[in-house]
Formats: structure tokens, sequence, C-alpha cells
């Protein structure tokens, strides 16, 4: 049987042979794979003729079957570089010597099987591009012809025209052998600029990324691209991968922090014998505990510093660089990366704005608890996708049967919710409360605990195989990418919530009313987990409802619509999590829908004293991002990144296209209100025996027992009674302090300021001694707030 090019390749491949030696020896010998062995066996001194680039980094007179060669230049005392100006001084070096490269490049150039090349170009060939003389002066220009170098791989592995200004400044600062932090928004490109080092020299670049799932995308796109990846895991099933991974088997490793700290010697190997080009820490925020998403893990990766710097490696000339790179750090954040990973001093840090021109912010307030509610906040996306549909066909119900299982939801399509309208009727709305309390002892803020959270999950729990990918043909792209045509015009939405529960009801509902949605949370089962990222990629699906477990760093160009049904936990969660909207550059929708009458809580996870403050610091900062009506959306964001935000506004936003709302002064409600607060908490906080229970109208355990952790509606409701008992006392003694009898809130002000303050009071109950200060200051501070979007529109 005659057998193309490709399937010798492959075959020998199969044998156990390297692929570089594999495509050489098909080329100097055509398609028989008996010659092809014969000629790696002999190490094909007989023609001479065709040298890859990349035999520049590796000498194949020592190479054994099955294994990459090990280059000549690694025998003990060799240095290894880590830059592309070595690589050229190495090739300048070689060539007047009378090296066979120059014969490389023409080989390559003027091979006739063009589609070949292509299909199999092994990670040098890229030089293939330039001629010898403008390699030669490489060596004199070599910062020019490094870009020149780059953007020929921009075309032809990635289809992109030219390199971002920031990803320049990456690139020349990992040629200078210097360590990086790269700070540019999502969907920015930071990958390639710990991609394009790998086919740029032929060395090896290890990624420390936090997510399977994340890595499994990147690898996937890089096979895409003909570039060789794998993963490995702390799970990983398939041991060979690692072993070949050691082996110089793939040009980027993505690998998670645990498995790293445990691969340092054999990494180390890997430096001697191919050259490690860089070690780029991806979400480098997971680095540091003021981050939004802090994973000791990633603070144990100072270890790289550490152990692959020149003075430890006596092969080394200079330290491997290391890059480090995120969407959302602070300035604090910023700092403690560069520390915590021991970089140098002379880091350099390639800042771009955080502003995505293309992202339309803004906030509504709804009862996100309540099935009532998704009716009317998800009437336009149902409206959207109900077009479509029209068009499209059939729905799509893709929660599994044992996600059903798993849940004791029972589903209410919207004309069956009872449950009554707290803005309408207060009362109602306090004794519901008053029965959640009741009925399972908890206070409010922990109910919404429950089980329900997610956090991030942990890199095991993918469940993926660690597999390999490797360059992909060009015959078998087409059928991995989605066509335009499967695209849907108006792309895709992810909907984030804070439970899981309610990661299911919400995909239920929207299932019920014909859209096609998935429901991702950490605990429904894995089968299924896959099947919504395989789905998603592929745009059969219109909606995820998701906990945070989904979606970090997955490049998908054609989300236009995040909603946050819920109190993000953080504004750096918050902007990571909306930039995964809009990365084609299209406008994109990022609605937050935020629920006055629900505490955030934090997920749990272990946090020190410290840390704790500082997460409800993170968790206010979003509430005031959600309670803000008159300052720009973007501008708010990118500032609290410490940016300048020199566009001023972005003109998309509501506060910039609606205008803010008109201001009210509540003070004269707000200061009654924090009197009695403060009133309460003292006396409870001194235990007074004679703490006059009856003035709150507390008379029985029961409600002593809610009077622990009280909300506002209990306070103001309390008052309201007192007000209304017939021959009540002419003054209401609330905590030793005297109210006006009258005193209500005014009804323009009433249901935002007591959410406000429910709010705020929930913060309270769940702070420990030595933060109330700070509560309290902000209760002060909150005086003067605008009305919420929803109160005035
Ligand atoms: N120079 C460029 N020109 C055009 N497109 C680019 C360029 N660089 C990268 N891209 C594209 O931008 C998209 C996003 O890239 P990438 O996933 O690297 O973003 P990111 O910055 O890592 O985002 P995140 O912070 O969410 O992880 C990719 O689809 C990539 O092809
Ligand atoms: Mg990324």
């Amino acid at each position: 049987m005659d057998l193309s090019s490709d399937q010798v390749v492959m075959k020998l491949v199969e044998m156990g042979f390297e692929k570089l030696d594999a495509l050489e020896a098909v080329k100097a010998v055509g398609n028989s794979c008996d010659d092809a062995v014969e000629y790696i066996l002999k190490g094909h001194q007989t023609t001479g003729g065709f040298k890859p680039a990349s035999s520049l980094c590796f000498t194949r007179s020592t190479k054994t079957l099955g294994k990459r060669a090990m280059p000549s230049s690694f025998s003990s005392g060799s240095k290894r570089q880590s830059s592309l100006l070595d690589h050229f001084r190495s090739v300048d070096q070689k060539k007047k010597k009378g090296d066979s490269f120059g014969n490389a490049v023409v080989v390559t150039v003027s091979d006739s099987s063009e589609e070949q090349r292509k299909s199999f170009a092994p990670v040098c060939l890229e030089s293939s591009f330039f001629t010898e003389t403008e390699l030669r002066n490489g060596c004199s220009e070599a910062s020019s012809t490094w870009e020149k170098r780059v953007m020929s791989i921009l075309r032809n592995r990635f289809g992109i025209s030219s390199l971002r200004s920031f990803q320049r400044e990456a690139l020349s600062t990992w040629i200078a052998h210097k360590d990086c932090l790269v700070l540019a928004a999502t969907g920015s490109g930071k990958s390639l600029c710990f991609q394009i080092p790998a086919i740029l020299t032929g060395k090896i670049v290890v990624v420390i990324s936090p997510l399977i799932s994340l890595m499994h995308d990147q690898c996937l796109k890089l096979s895409r691209h003909r570039i060789s990846a794998c993963f490995l895991g702390s799970g990983q099933l398939d041991n060979r991968i690692e072993e070949k991974a050691m082996q110089g088997m793939y040009q980027i490793i993505y690998v998670c922090p645990e498995t790293v700290v445990r691969l340092i010697k054999p990494l180390q190997k890997l430096a001697k014998t191919y050259g490690i080009a860089l070690f780029a820490i991806d979400e480098a925020h997971c680095v540091s505990k003021w981050g939004h998403d802090f994973r000791p893990q990633y603070r144990r990766l100072s270890v790289l510093r550490e152990n692959f710097c020149a003075s430890n490696l006596e092969f080394l000339e200079y330290d491997i660089p290391i890059m480090a790179l995120t969407a959302t750090a602070t300035v604090h954040v910023q700092k403690d990366i560069i520390e915590s990973l021991h970089m140098s001093k002379e880091t350099t840090t390639v800042l771009t704005s955080f502003f995505r021109p293309n992202l339309q912010f803004s906030v509504k307030h709804s009862r996100t608890k309540f099935a009532s509610s998704y009716a009317k906040d998800f009437q336009n996306l149902i409206d959207l996708y109900s077009e479509n549909k029209k068009s499209n066909g059939k729905k799509l119900a893709v929660i599994s049967r044992e996600s059903e299982k798993q849940t004791d939801f029972v589903y209410h399509d919207a004309e069956n919710i009872h449950e009554t309208d707290y803005d309408e009727d207060e009362e109602d709305q306090e004794d519901f409360l008053a029965k959640k309390n009741n009925s399972n002892g908890k206070g409010l803020s922990e109910e919404y605990l429950e089980d329900e959270t997610d956090t991030f999950q942990s890199v095991d729990d993918w469940d993926v195989a660690c597999g390999e990918f490797l360059e992909m043909p060009h015959e078998l792209l087409d059928m991995h990418i989605p066509s335009e045509k499967q695209k849907d015009l108006e792309g895709l939405t992810i909907i984030y919530v804070p439970t899981r529960k309610e990661s299911v009801n919400i995909a239920k509902y929207l299932c019920g009313v014909g859209l096609k949605a998935a429901a991702y949370n950490a605990s429904l089962p894995k089968k299924h987990l896959r099947q919504v990222h395989q789905d998603f990629h592929d745009n059969k699906l219109q909606v995820v409802v998701a906990t945070i477990a989904f979606g970090m760093g997955i490049d998908k160009k054609n989300v236009r619509k995040i909603i946050h049904y819920g109190w993000p936990q953080s504004l750096e969660a918050y902007y990571q999590e909306a930039g995964r909207a809009g990365r084609d550059g299209e406008l994109a929708e990022c609605v937050l829908y935020a629920d006055l009458l629900r505490a955030p809580t934090l997920l749990p996870s272990r946090r020190s004293k410290d840390q704790t403050a500082q997460a409800y610091k993170m968790l206010s900062d979003c509430f005031r991002y959600g309670m803000n009506t008159s300052q720009c959306r973007a501008k708010i964001l990118v500032e609290y990144f410490g940016e300048d935000f020199s566009s001023k506004k972005c003109n998309i936003c509501d506060v910039c296209t609606e205008g803010p709302p008109e201001q009210v002064n509540v003070r004269e409600e707000a200061n009654l209100l924090f009197q009695v607060i403060t009133a309460f908490h003292f006396q409870v906080e001194n235990n007074s025996e004679h703490a006059p229970y009856e003035d709150y109208g507390l008379g029985n355990s029961k409600q002593k027992k809610l009077s622990n952790k009280p909300n506002l509606m209990f306070f103001i409701s309390r008052i309201r009674e007192q007000c209304s008992v017939k021959n009540s006392r002419k003054q209401i003694v609330f905590g030793g302090k005297v109210l006006p009898v009258s005193w209500k809130p005014r009804d323009t002000s009433k249901r935002w300021i007591t959410r406000i303050f429910e709010w705020r009071l929930n913060l309270y109950n769940q702070q420990k001694e030595g933060t109330k200060n700070w509560i309290f200051k902000m209760t002060n501070h909150s005086m003067f707030i605008r009305k919420p979007t929803c109160c005035s529109r």
C-alpha cells in the first residue's frame, strides 16, 4: 500500500521516532517507511542537506530511538541560553564553521511540497521564511529580526497580523532575560506572550495554570495552531505524558502549581538538555493573598526563581526568565506577586489599560433570590434567543438527569410563584425572613451559604485524562473549529450565580421557556460538565448558568452577554468574569443584578483574620459599585485597579447613557436608624440583664433568639408596631433612646434605605470584634447616597 508522506511520518512517530526526525527523513528519502527508518538510524550523514533550524538546538548525532536527541552542546559545562539573541549568535557561529544551517534554509524554502511543510512544520521552520542574508543580518540587528520572525509566526501559525504593543514589550523583556509582570485586560492576548518564545527558540515553555479546564482549552487551541502541548495535573492518569514532557516532547507544558513544584529536578534536567525558554505563571493574581482568588500552592512557586537561576545551575548563563500574567491585579496585588514569586528586582511591569471599550456595563436591581424575578429579569434574553429559535428549531434541555437528582429543586413557572413581593409588602417579607430564620436557626447571611456556594474547582476536579495535544494537521483543522455558520449571530450568554442551586434553578427555568441552557457547577457530574464545555465551545448552547467554577481564562470569542445574577465576591472577580464577553472586539453587555436584600457572603475558604477583613472590604467595594449611579461604570472598574482613566467616561454604560438619577438626602432616616442599631448593639454587647426587650416589642424567647442577628426590617417593623398599638406610650423607648412617635421612613426612600441598612447590618452581624468601626464608618458615609437605578427608572 502506498502511503502519503504524512502517513509515513505518523507511522514513524508511532514507532517511537521523534517527529522532527521523521519529517526530515521523509523529506530526504521519500515516502518509504523502511528507508526513512534506515535514514534516521544511520544518523542521516548521507545527505547532510536537510537540517531544520531546530537542529541548532538539538544535535542529532547522539540520538537514541524514541527519544528526542540530546544536543551535543549540552555536554557538561555548556551554557544554555535563554533568548533568541543567543540563538542567533549560535546560528552565526555555526554558519561560520560551515554548518549546514544555511542549506537547511534553502532546502526548506525550496521544498515544493508546501502542504506537507505546513501540516507538519517543525518548531523552527518559521526561520525558513527568512533568507540566509536576513538571518545573518539578524545577528547584528537582532532586535528588529526577532520582530520579523515573530510576525512570521503570527501570520503563519496564528493568522494574526501584528503584535499588540504590550505583547511586544513583554517579548522584548523576555529576550533581555528579564522577569516580567504582564498586566493586561481580559482577552487582550496575554497567552501569546508566553507561547511565542517556544516557537521562536525551539526550547520549551512551562506554563503554570490554575485549572485543568483552562489548560485543556489552551492546549487544544495550540494544537490547532500546530504547536504541540500537554498538560500535567496532580490527578494525572497517564504517566507517560509527564515522562514524555520531561523528555522534551512538547513545546509547551501546562502544569498546575502542585505538580511543577514536584517536578523541579526533572525540569532542571530538561533545562539542561533542551532548554527552557521561559516559566510563565498565568492568572498570577492567584499568588496573592490579597487577590480575589488566592491559591496557597501558587505561593510556593518562588521555588522556580531559586532553582532555575544561573547561580544555581552552572549550565545557565542567565536566569530562566519568569513571566507572570494577570488581568486583574490591584497595585497592592501586583507588588505582592513580584515579592512572593521572588522575581528579580529588575522585573519589568508591562502594564496596559484595563479598559475594555466594547464592554457595556450596567447595574440593575432585582430580588435575585426569588424565582418570581426570573421572568422579568430574563425577558430580554428570552426574546433575543426566541427570535433565533424560530429559525433554528427545537429547544434543548441540557441539564442531565443526574443533575436533577442532585437537587431537591421543585420547579415553578413564573405564573405559579406565590412569594410575596417585598417591595409591596414589607411585613410579609419580614415574616418570611423570620420564618426562614426560625426554621433553620441560621442567620440571614448564613442561610445563603447553605452548602450551596462554590469554590473554584481544584485542578483535579475536572477529571480529564491529562493528555497530549500534538500539532493538528491541516486537513483535520476544519473538523475541529466550528464554522462561522454554526455560530449564532446573537452569541452566547453566561449567567453567573452565587449558589449551585440557583445555577440549576435558572438553567431549568430557561430551558422551560425554550432556550438552550445548561447549568454548570462543581457538584454536577463530570460528564455533564465536560459536555457543557464542549457544547459551549461548539456554540450548541445559548446560555450557561454557572457558579464561578466556570470559565476562567477561557477564550471564546462570541460571548455577547455576561449576567451576574447576584453579588460577585470582589470587583476583581467581577471584572475577570465580565471580561469573558466581547473577546471578538464587538459590543458586549455585562449586567450586574444587585439584590440589596441579599447580603453578599464570602465563599468558604481558609482565611486569616487579615484576609477575612480584606475579603469583606472587597465585598463592600462590589456593593459600592452596585450602588454608585453617578460615575461611569468602566471608570470605577479601571480605577479600582489603580489606572488613571484618561477617557473620563466610556459613553456606553448605563450611567453614561442615562445619566445619574436624582439624588435624595436621607440623612434624617439614616441617622435615626443608625441610632437604633447602635443602641441595640450597645445593649447586646453589655449583655444587660435589664435589657428592655419590651422596648423592641420582643416579649418571648423566640423573638429573643431572633434578636441575636436582627435585620433592619425587624427594627423598623417593631418601631412601627409600637406606633400603632392602641394606647401606646407617647414615646418609643428604643434601647434607652427616645424616638419620635411619628417616625417612619419616607415612602420615597424607605424601600432602598432599608435595604442598604439591611445589607450593612448583615455585614455587621458577620463581623468579629474589632471590625465594627469600619462598618459604622461606612454606614455614616452612606447617608448621602443616590437612589439605585431601579428606584428612579
Ligand atoms: N496581536 C493580536 N492581534 C489580534 N488578536 C490577538 C492578538 N493577540 C491575541 N489575540 C487574540 O486574542 C484572544 C484572547 O487571547 P488570550 O486568551 O491570550 O487572552 P488573555 O489576555 O489571556 O485573556 P484572559 O485574561 O481572559 O485569560 C485570542 O483569541 C487571540 O487569538
Ligand atoms: Mg489568559
